[in-house]
């Protein structure tokens, strides 16, 4: 089981949402930012380093949102999306094909990874 961890990040009522790169596993699905925890690191820790590397945003991780396991044919995963507020940089696609901010509402004109489903059902529940 591989540990992930991502951000849930709002500004006003729309969060971020980034496109993934088209060679990688799940290519050109949106997701939350975020990646792998190597060895050694903390969920914040990875969080931080994935923020910098992913978009040259430095980040302040809060509590965790949501939990969710998923398993895809080439691994299983067990994904924490941590809430998280930029607190320096503005975002830049270092790695990603695009970025957005949207509102609840909107998820369903979104392809997201598909371990994401449970998160993005709370997350329109708590909107309406
Ligand atoms: N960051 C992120 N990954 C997600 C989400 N949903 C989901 O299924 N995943 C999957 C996609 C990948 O298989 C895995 C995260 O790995 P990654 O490829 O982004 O991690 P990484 O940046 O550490 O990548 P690498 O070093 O292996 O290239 O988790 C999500 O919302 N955010």
């Amino acid at each position: 089981m591989k540990e992930v961890v991502a951000a849930l990040i709002w500004d006003g009522d729309r969060f971020m949402i980034c496109k993934r790169p088209a060679h990688k596993e799940r290519g050109s699905l949106w997701e939350f930012v975020g990646g792998k925890v190597e060895p050694g690191e903390s969920q914040s820790e990875a969080l931080i380093r994935e923020c910098r590397e992913e978009l040259a945003i430095t980040v302040a991780p809060g509590a965790s949102f949501m939990e969710v396991t998923h398993v895809y044919p080439d691994m299983s995963i067990h994904l924490t999306l941590l809430n998280a507020r930029i607190t320096a940089g503005e975002p830049q696609l270092l790695e990603h094909e695009a970025l957005r901010w949207i509102t609840p509402a909107e998820i369903p004109e979104y392809e997201f990874c598909p371990a994401d489903e449970a998160i993005l059902t709370r997350l329109r529940g708590a909107a309406e």
